[in-house]
């Protein structure tokens, strides 16, 4: 566990970057760091593994203060991941993947097989050990930069903007598999982000810091949506907060009817618009209008009980029909959830 007990940071200009800062980063979890630009996140984050030293406070590592550990020792046991990934230009992918097991005086061999068990594991060709980091896009030396803090297997992880310089569709895929890693590995990370969706999907705990370096909330995803402290933390989680907390609200509960999926070939029920015709696997083919059986219209699905109800609603809202295939973890049809199923489920979520 990181604990930062009344920690100020000043800067010799008399900038004060953190103010009395106290948290926990509880050991195996995912604590992240957001506010808007200034408000201290890379500072904090610095002050943990020392590059910067707190000027009031103490932050412990499992209850020993850092400022009693001398830096280099206190690094080895901390994995530290930079925006832009920060790798050595004239090193080949393999050897910056090693830099820190080689600098732990690793055997050659051993620290290079490390290197390479580590690109497969954040999922990059091994093919690539042999390149240069100009020879690789922006989201595989983000990955490269996510291996070479991991190799010498470190307890804690910092990450300050990791994934920010990279498209949105790349930066979907990197958090997906810091997420998947970390199902494995649980380290316990501190993560640096100015972007409240990255620290919603990523966070355990998210604490929203405001400029000036004082917490201003520190809660889990889902009460930070539904409970936030103050008009501030408000304003910064946005408009769309109410759509983004449905994300937290599970589907389990939604009723389904089974009457509007139907066999190949058979008609649907007498008085309805839509039917959901299925693959003889049970799986959905598309949705028929009434007046012309010969069509299939798009249809979209959710995992009963694992997807959101903002997953039901995106489906929902992807076909025609405005209703959402519910399948199970096989893509199968276990029902459909109509506007007005969704419509009840909705009026619970806002009253909950
Ligand atoms: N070396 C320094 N000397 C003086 N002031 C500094 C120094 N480094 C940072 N600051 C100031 O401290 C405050 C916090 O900076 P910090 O980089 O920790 O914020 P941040 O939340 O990470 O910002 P961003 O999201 O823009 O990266 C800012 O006002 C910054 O200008």
């Amino acid at each position: 566990m990181i604990t930062f007990d009344e920690v100020t940071k000043r800067y010799p200009d008399g900038t004060v970057a953190v103010d009395r800062l106290s948290l926990e980063a509880p050991t195996g979890e995912i604590t992240v760091l957001v506010g808007p630009s200034g408000c201290g996140k890379t500072t904090s984050l610095r002050m943990i593994n020392r590059m910067i030293d707190a000027s009031e406070g103490r932050i412990l590592l499992d209850g020993v203060p850092v400022e009693g550990i001398d830096p280099p020792t206190l690094r080895r046991g901390i994995g530290y991941v930079i925006q832009q990934a920060g790798l050595f230009p004239h090193r080949k992918i393999v050897d910056n993947v090693a830099t820190v097991p080689y600098l732990l005086g690793w055997d050659r061999r051993k620290a290079r097989d490390r290197a390479m068990e580590l690109l497969e594991r954040v999922g990059l060709d091994p093919s690539l050990a042999g390149r240069y980091p100009f020879q690789l896009s922006g989201g595989q030396q983000q990955r490269v930069g996510v291996a070479r803090a991991l190799a010498a297997d470190p307890p804690v992880l910092l990450m300050d903007e990791p994934f920010s310089a990279v498209d949105p569709i790349v930066r979907t895929s990197l958090q997906d598999e810091l997420l998947r890693l970390q199902a494995e590995l649980n380290k316990t990370i501190v993560f640096v982000t100015h972007d409240i969706d990255e620290a919603i999907k990523l966070g355990d705990r998210v604490a929203v810091l405001r400029v000036g370096g004082t917490l201003a909330q520190l809660a889990d995803p889902k009460t930070l949506l539904s409970r936030p402290a103050d008009d501030f933390v408000r304003e910064f989680l946005g408009h769309d907060r109410g759509i983004r907390r449905l994300q937290f609200v599970p589907t389990s509960g939604l009723e389904l009817r089974t009457d509007l999926a139907v066999a190949p070939g058979a008609s649907g029920p007498d008085g309805e618009p839509w039917h959901l015709a299925l693959t003889p696997e049970g799986r959905p083919a598309g949705w028929v209008p009434r007046d012309e059986p010969e069509r299939l219209e798009r249809y979209g699905t959710f995992v009963l009980g694992r997807d959101s109800l903002r997953s039901a609603l995106d489906a929902a809202l992807l076909s025609p029909s405005g209703c959402a295939v519910a399948v199970d973890g096989d893509g199968k049809v276990v029902g459909v959830a109509t506007r007005d199923a969704l419509d009840r489920a909705l009026a619970e979520a806002a009253d909950g």
